[in-house]
């Protein structure tokens, strides 16, 4: 530890961020009570739909967009309707005028009269007769003056308006058009076709749990039937069925979430549609089984909330994406740092560029982007970056560590103000969204994303000095509203450093193949208690475990914001920035990402004159941080020597005497020759390089 870092009580920092603001977003539905065995489950008043104001939007937007489909659905078709109508409205007229004949000369009643011939039976042909003749008289007459309103309504339309004249021959030729349409062939198909998805029952659970293979599941059911136990009735939850089940003892939610391919052909639907979920807070045994009616794979991603226009408060969660209920899952990067990992191509960089273009759109925050793949998939946030490099090579790199270690003097700065701040400001010795927008402290957020992370942790020169700067700044920088997302492929020890895994608070795992890659990055036993992002396929890109957000880990399909559209999102945000007057750095055009001249062996050089030739690290420290305070304030031993290592200079046991005590000691240090013999050859290389 520095001596700045002694004057500062970072145990209390910590200790005091045991709370996370996010709001929870419940996997489970809080209705539901346990009353010992029984489960008791109050079913809200008014329907989801009409309690969320998100909820009610998107249901009102599906009605509208359903009839603007319907209308234009027809509309396109209306001229084959009218071609239809009109060759089925001749058979319609031979039709009403058959069945006019019919009934003016009664000749329903023609079979009674008839068979009264047959049997001979006078009396009753006779009244039918007469019953007929009285009937055809007044039915005559009442089609005549129908006949004469006709014509009277004929000469009127003659003289009406053309309009008045089209819409009667349109109601005349639909009028008979529809009686004479065939009984087998619409003419009017419908627009929308809905599939009735298959009710999901107790039945056809227990029978995919059974196909498992699960040897605990199968002879729990051979000795009865009812090993498998359903918590509360199945029930439709989102646009999908939802089974709280009690696998039989011994067999845990994970065994099943393992075979979550299985489970689907066990209930013969898409793999995209069927999402296991444990519940280890009730117990490891019990299932939390989601069935959607469409592939969440196949489904059209929800829109961004934040994609129509307007501000955002950093210090309010950023939209991140649907959970397989469509549900919108939100991320707080206030107070905690965010990890996303798996193998390459899943939607990684996508998952990392979505909350800084949330970010961006609050234009108090400052952004910091480092992309160390160099396919620039993080070019459009440079529009608003103070600080952007991208590339795969040592200078990106190098960029990147220079980065942490100016996160690192942050925190440090921001430590020193907030502790300067009245208590009654500053009460739990944190950034609060007030502090944050006074400028003059300079306490906004300060959001550092690192995309492929791995590059950096395992750089030969770089890589140890990045991973302890790293682990310090997310377990301080929180507090101070400093925060780093990191992205990586490559979730093993050597390229992500366990101080980093173990210390962040959101974790993000899209698909991964193993435990030890799952358990990176969603947290030790994870994969035991049933998270397992191993259960993701090749189809689910952007789908992942999303842990540390909410209360309850939950599945996330991200928001999807392809280049373009990330785009127009920092184009606004950048419009937002210069209205605020906070675009400053990269973005700004002052490149703050360039390195500072390294003088490191010229001021050890400075410091160590010629008549010592060796010192102790620290005291090198002590005064290159006399030389330069901007630079090397808040460098010890630790610093130098790492800093050292990249010029081929290294330490060593040097005897020294501590200007404290007196007395003398072996201790890590440096020789004066071995430095000023790194220089000649720097120099040497530099004056070929320019030669060349
Ligand atoms: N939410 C999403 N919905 C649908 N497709 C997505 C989503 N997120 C990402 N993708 C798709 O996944 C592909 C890979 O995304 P991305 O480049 O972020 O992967 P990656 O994991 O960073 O890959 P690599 O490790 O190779 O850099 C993209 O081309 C994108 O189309």
């Amino acid at each position: 530890m520095t001596s700045e870092d002694s004057r500062i009580d970072w145990d209390a920092y910590e200790a005091e961020l045991t709370t996370d603001p996010a709001p929870a977003v419940a996997v489970d539905d809080p209705t539901t009570i346990y009353q010992g065995s029984r489960t008791v489950r109050r079913e809200p008043i008014l329907p989801s739909w009409v309690r969320s104001r998100q909820a009610f939007t998107s249901q009102l937007s599906w009605a509208f967009q359903h009839a603007a489909h319907a209308s234009g659905y027809h509309l396109v078709r209306s001229p084959w309707y009218g071609i239809q109508l009109t060759g089925y409205s001749f058979v319609g007229l031979g039709r009403s005028l058959l069945a006019t004949a019919r009934w003016v000369f009664d000749l329903e009643a023609s079979p009674l009269r008839r068979a009264s011939v047959r049997r001979e039976e006078s009396t009753d042909y006779m009244k039918l007769s007469a019953q007929r003749d009285s009937r055809v008289r007044l039915r005559v007459t009442l089609a005549l003056g129908a006949t004469v309103a006709l014509g009277v309504a004929g000469i009127w339309l003659a003289n009406a308006s053309g309009l008045a004249q089209s819409l009667a021959i349109a109601g005349v030729v639909g009028l008979f058009g529809w009686i004479g349409r065939p009984a087998d062939k619409p003419i009017v198909t419908p627009a929308v076709v809905t599939t009735r998805v298959a009710r999901l029952t107790a039945d056809s659970v227990v029978k995919a749990l059974s196909v498992l293979g699960l040897a605990g599941i199968n002879q729990a059911l051979s000795k009865s039937p009812n090993a498998i136990g359903f918590a509360a009735p199945i029930s439709r939850d989102g646009a999908g069925w939802r089974a709280d089940i009690d696998l039989p003892p011994g067999v845990t939610a994970g065994d099943v979430l393992e075979r979550r391919d299985r489970l689907a052909s066990g209930l013969s639907r898409p793999l995209g549609c069927v999402w296991p979920e444990p519940a280890p807070h009730i117990h490891p045994g019990r299932l939390v089984l989601w069935v959607g009616d469409q592939d969440i794979a196949a489904a059209k991603p929800a829109a961004w909330p934040l994609l129509r226009g307007g501000q955002v408060d950093a210090f309010r969660p950023i939209p991140f994406g649907t959970d397989p209920r469509g549900r919108s899952v939100a991320v707080s990067f206030v107070y905690s740092n965010m990890l996303i990992g798996s193998i390459p191509g899943m939607g990684k960089t996508f998952s990392l560029r979505l909350p800084l273009l949330g970010l961006a759109l609050d234009p108090l925050v400052r952004l910091w982007a480092f992309e160390l793949k160099g396919t620039g998939d993080l070019e459009p946030v440079a529009k608003v970056a103070e600080r952007y490099a991208s590339g795969a090579d040592d200078d990106t790199a190098e960029a990147a560590l220079l980065a942490l270690r100016d996160l690192r003097k942050e925190c440090q700065r921001r430590a020193e103000v907030i502790k300067g701040l009245p208590r009654e400001v500053c009460p739990e010795n944190k950034v609060t969204p007030e502090l944050a927008r006074r400028r003059e402290l300079g306490l906004a957020l300060l959001v550092a994303a690192f995309d492929e992370c791995q590059e950096l942790f395992s750089h030969p020169d770089f890589g140890k000095e990045a991973a302890e700067l790293a682990e310090k700044i997310i377990k301080l920088g929180r507090a101070l509203g400093v925060i780093l997302i990191l992205a990586t492929q490559r979730p093993d020890a050597k390229s992500l450093p366990t101080g980093v895994s173990a210390n962040v608070g959101t974790r993000f795992s899209l698909r991964v193949m193993g435990q030890v890659e799952n358990d990176m990055i969603l947290g030790t036993s994870a994969y035991r208690n049933g998270l397992r992002a191993t259960m993701f396929t090749n189809r689910d890109k952007g789908v992942g475990y999303l842990v540390g957000a909410s209360d309850e880990p939950v599945i996330v399909r991200t928001y999807y914001l392809d280049g373009p559209t990330a785009e127009r999102i920092t184009d606004r945000a950048r419009a937002l920035r210069l209205a605020a007057g906070t675009l400053t750095g990269y973005a700004a055009g002052q490149d703050t990402a360039a390195k500072p001249k390294d003088t490191l062996l010229e001021d050890i050089l400075t410091v160590l004159p010629a008549g010592e030739p060796k010192a102790w690290s620290e005291v090198i420290a002590d005064r290159l941080a006399g030389l330069r305070p901007d630079v090397y304030s808040g460098w010890g031993a630790e610093q130098v020597a790492a800093a050292l290592k990249p010029h081929g200079v290294g330490t060593g046991q040097v005897w020294g005497t501590d200007p404290t005590t007196g007395k003398g000691a072996n201790r890590r240090g440096i020789v004066r020759d071995h430095v000023s013999r790194a220089l000649t050859d720097r120099d040497g290389k530099r004056r070929r390089g320019s030669a060349d």
